[in-house]
């Protein structure tokens, strides 16, 4: 290993009360809240179909220009409770909420800029009453945060002279004023998401993203920060040059996710995916035809998925510019709240079985139950099950249903029956196990 100042701090997995609430918490939703909804992905009559929150960049609209849009925020049909209340029913246990994107508009009152939503039409503090709203709701509240700040005269992509530097340098001291109060506004936030560091100037100080995790760390002791913070000395992100995570769960599954065959090495760290809805799509867009847009159905498999390889799935909500959201998100959060109001603790506290994947679906853990959550029932009307060496299957029922058969097949096989009710959705059967590793392991030892 090479010797490293701004590498991982730690190796391994956290194991303290507040990261195994960040872990046991597993299903997030991404409010992406800015700005850019007010445009929805139109600029002067022309629609864009890509990302609606880099319209700016789309449309190459002049930062000036972009933020007189804030003469245009008044969200006036926000309503706080009800936002956590839809939280609430979908089941999610924590939300990240974009306190500042890319386009430098700031949900709170921030002293070290004027482009925040003090000095717009609305005047709040709306990230405070986010923030209320959601904790009252129990309910963790995450904060995204954009180290890339189109709207600030001194961001610099690269530094390649001494002006850059400087100037980098004031921006730097910038962010560590707003992270600063961001931490002391907000002393319930769990966790820093940032983004936009991915620009050569950030990866030529390293030093710095150390120093922001060590000082959120120090000001909120237990906040997770992950791992898209974080350049090593030598630039390299997420991982450093010894292949060490940086931060405290990686965060690069960003609409995509690992093969659950294939590419099972994810499930030796902590990391966390977020997702769209439509293909890609963060902020408000107008226009939802543009691309596909998952069913409530995809979007669980999602979830599941990322849960039954030990990681977390954060959906995403665009809101409208009136502090509504659209009906195909509000219809979303119900269909998946019905089905996590159900099946929830497949999810809630588990993490990857360590079984071999089998077609009708994935597998989550908790302790000694192990939870077959079906996706693709067969038309043999069993659910094969091989489980690991030493490991017996003792009895299966389906959640919030009755007792199905196990027969063993082979050594180390199953055939779990369906349930005899079609419920028309995804299922889950949640089987006990005698787990004899330990046993033989003994034996062994006795024989020696
Ligand atoms: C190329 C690219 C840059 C930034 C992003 C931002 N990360 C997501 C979490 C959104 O905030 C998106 O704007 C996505 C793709």
């Amino acid at each position: 290993e090479i010797s490293l100042k701004y590498g991982a701090e730690r190796l391994g997995k956290r194991q303290d009360a507040d990261m195994k609430r960040f872990r046991d918490n597993r299903l997030g939703a991404f409010i992406h809240w800015g700005l850019y909804a007010i445009p929805g992905g139109e600029w002067n009559g022309e629609m864009y179909g890509g990302a609606a929150e880099w319209l700016k960049a789309w449309a190459k609209v002049p930062a000036d220009e972009w933020l007189k849009l804030m003469e245009q925020w008044n969200p006036t049909r926000f309503n706080p409770k009800a936002w956590a209340k839809m939280a609430k029913k979908m089941g999610v246990k924590y939300v990240k909420i974009t306190t500042k994107h890319h386009e430098g508009f700031c949900l709170w009152p921030s002293k070290y800029t004027q482009y925040t939503v003090a000095q717009t039409p609305y005047k709040k503090d709306i990230l405070g009453e986010m923030v209320k709203a959601y904790n009252d709701e129990g309910i963790d509240v995450h904060f995204y945060f954009s180290v890339l700040d189109w709207s600030h005269p001194d961001y610099r992509y690269d530094i390649k002279s001494e002006e850059d530097e400087i100037a980098f340098a004031r921006f730097l001291e910038f962010t560590d004023n707003q992270l600063k109060e961001l931490a002391t506004r907000y002393p319930t936030v769990k966790d820093f998401w940032f983004d936009g560091t991915w620009d050569a100037s950030i990866k030529k100080n390293g030093w710095w993203t150390a120093h922001v995790e060590q000082m959120l760390k120090e000001m909120l002791p237990g906040v997770t920060v992950n791992s898209r913070l974080r350049a090593d000395d030598y630039g390299k992100r997420h991982f450093d040059s010894n292949g060490h995570l940086m931060g405290d769960y990686e965060s690069a599954y960003e609409r995509r996710l690992s093969d659950p065959v294939k590419d099972l090495k994810v499930t030796r760290w902590d990391w966390e995916a977020c997702m769209t809805v439509p293909e890609n799509q963060w902020g408000y867009h107008k226009d939802w035809s543009l691309s596909y847009v998952k069913t409530p159905l995809e979007v669980l498999e999602r979830i599941v998925h990322a849960v039954s390889m030990g990681g977390n799935m954060v959906v995403n909500f665009g809101p409208q510019p009136d502090g509504d959201f659209r009906s195909e998100e509000k219809e979303l959060a119900d269909a998946v709240g019905r089905w996590m109001s159900v099946n929830g603790e497949c999810i809630y506290g588990c993490d990857y079985a360590g079984w071999d994947k089998q077609a009708w679906g994935y597998y989550t853990r908790k302790g000694k139950e192990v939870y077959m959550v079906v996706f693709n029932s067969p038309y043999s009307r069993h659910l094969v099950v091989k489980t690991p060496k030493d490991v017996k299957i003792t009895k299966a029922v389906v959640l919030n249903g009755k007792e199905v058969g196990v027969k063993e097949t082979a050594r180390n096989e199953y055939n779990v029956d369906m349930p005899a009710k079609d419920s028309g959705a995804p299922f889950v059967i949640k089987l006990q196990i005698e787990d004899n590793t330990n046993a033989a392991d003994k034996y062994r030892e006795a024989l020696t």
